[in-house]
């Protein structure tokens, strides 16, 4: 292609191995990462028909999704059947030749969690896994997007995939974000905006004065929920803050290839006229802390506004709300913090500073599971886990757990939850749980106050 190039036109040139017909490319693929909640099935079946990883070494998997965050876990999960998730990935990844993070390992954490913080994502690479938020790692200026088993499977025998071209979009946000409002509000802002599926059959570049002003973790955050805006990825041009996370890290390249990696990854930036199918803006400075009232991302509101009069029927039913109605000061019986949106070290710190010489609400179940077993015992050598102890919050080992459910454990049945996960489906958290999703300050704020409150309000 000559012309201007947007930054997805670069990904997806630099990857073409073949145009097949109607739109589909064969493209390369550069990062497989697995996690016991799907991997073991997408190896087996590999294994079954006869086929090998045909490159091993760019094939991760990891344990998160099912194994257990309760302190001094072993496999054992309290789902039934859970436990067999983790040793059949174990044995299948042993069998396979990949590298595994297993239950023990230093490393383990969420899948996007450890994927950055062991520099396998790259700028400019391909990375997919089965696993819907795998949009999370294009904050690195990579293509990074979720797969099915089958697809996985087909790329480890292959190192491709057949791909439906996705259109463009571009998503500004202009102006400076106000105190007290992050990258999570940013992203839940745009999707109350335009709704779950706005972004639907396009890949979506994050740009603008608000997202330069990221740090990689932030960046991270709004990345995630690209699959809640029902995009087929989200990613933001790589920059001397994206170089400077990765440097050093395991997996990156070293001296004379880190050069010349980041000569190359500078030129991964949308040029200047480059065609996008789609523009949105939105202006940060407008924006404020997020809350969402119903059963999809897309029924969120501002802390200060009150519940659209055309609301429907079947989410307020079931999150037993009205119309009209403001969140602030909702009861709450539970709080979360965790998930691979919100469970980063910059996150824990800023949700254990606002708790310092503080308690939750009597009664109150609170939890905070850090992202990676990494970010843990970095927030432990800081004194993190002490500030949140003794707010009276849970301090766990790293995994997915209570955001959708994991390992079989959830809240309590009907309760209702404020969390800084991305879904708010119905039971997600548990039977009949009411979640609220928010940023780690809103669950902060919510938890001592034992209602939805405003972070801002904190003193
Ligand atoms: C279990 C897994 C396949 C699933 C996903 O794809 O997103 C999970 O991570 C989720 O968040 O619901
Ligand atoms: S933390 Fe939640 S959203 Fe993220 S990968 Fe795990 S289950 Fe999915």
């Amino acid at each position: 292609m000559t012309g201007p190039r947007s930054l997805f036109d670069k990904l997806w040139d630099s990857h073409v191995v073949a145009d097949l017909s109607a739109g589909s490319a064969l493209i390369a693929i550069d990062r497989i990462f697995l996690h016991e909640r799907t991997g073991a099935a997408a190896l087996n079946s590999l294994a079954e028909a006869g086929r090998t990883v045909a490159d091993p070494a760019r094939v991760f998997a990891v344990t998160d999704h099912i194994v257990d965050t309760r302190p001094g876990r072993t496999d054992q999960t309290l789902m039934p059947g859970g436990q067999a998730f983790v040793t059949e990935t174990r044995a299948a990844a042993k069998a396979a030749g990949i590298t595994l993070f297993d239950v023990n390992d230093p490393d383990q954490g969420i899948v996007h969690v450890i994927s950055p913080e062991l520099g396998i994502v790259l700028p400019g690479c391909t990375l997919i896994a089965p696993d819907s938020h795998t949009c999370t790692q294009g904050a690195f200026g990579a293509l990074a997007w979720g797969i099915g088993s089958s697809e996985a499977e087909h790329a480890m025998a292959t190192g491709t995939l057949r791909l439906n071209k996705p259109k463009s979009m571009l998503v500004k946000f202009s102006g400076k974000r106000p105190e007290g409002v992050t990258p999570k509000d940013m992203i839940m802002t745009l999707i109350a905006r335009h709704g779950a599926a706005g972004g639907k059959g396009h890949a979506v570049e994050f740009a603008g004065e608000a997202v330069t002003a990221l740090d990689m973790e932030g960046r991270m955050t709004l990345c995630n929920m690209a699959t809640e805006f029902s995009a087929m990825s989200g990613f933001i041009a790589p920059d001397d803050k994206t170089f400077a996370y990765l440097e050093g890290r395991r997996y990156a390249p070293k001296n004379v290839l880190w050069e010349q990696a980041v000569a190359h990854w500078k030129t991964l930036a949308s040029d200047r006229d480059a065609d996008f199918d789609q523009h949105m803006e939105i202006d940060a400075s407008k924006i404020e802390p997020m809350v969402s009232w119903g059963t999809s991302p897309e029924h969120s509101i501002g802390i200060s506004d009150q519940i659209p009069g055309n609301a429907g029927q079947r989410p307020l039913e079931y999150m037993d709300l009205d119309k009209g109605q403001r969140l602030r000061g909702t009861p709450i019986d539970a709080a979360f913090i965790g998930s691979c949106t919100n469970s980063r070290l910059s996150d824990l710190r800023r949700a254990s500073a606002l708790l310092r010489g503080k308690t939750i609400a009597p009664g109150l179940k609170a939890i905070c599971v850090p992202g990676s077993s990494r970010v843990k015992r970095e927030a432990e050598a800081e004194g993190i886990d002490r500030l949140f102890r003794e707010a009276g919050f849970e301090w766990r080992e790293s995994g997915c757990s209570m955001c959708f459910y994991a390992g079989g454990e959830s809240f309590d049945a009907g309760s209702r939850v404020i969390s800084t996960t991305n879904r708010n489906f119905e039971s997600r958290q548990g039977p009949n749980v009411k979640t609220h999703i928010a940023s780690p300050e809103t669950v902060v704020a919510s938890a001592l106050a034992g209602a939805i409150a405003d972070p801002r309000e904190l003193t």
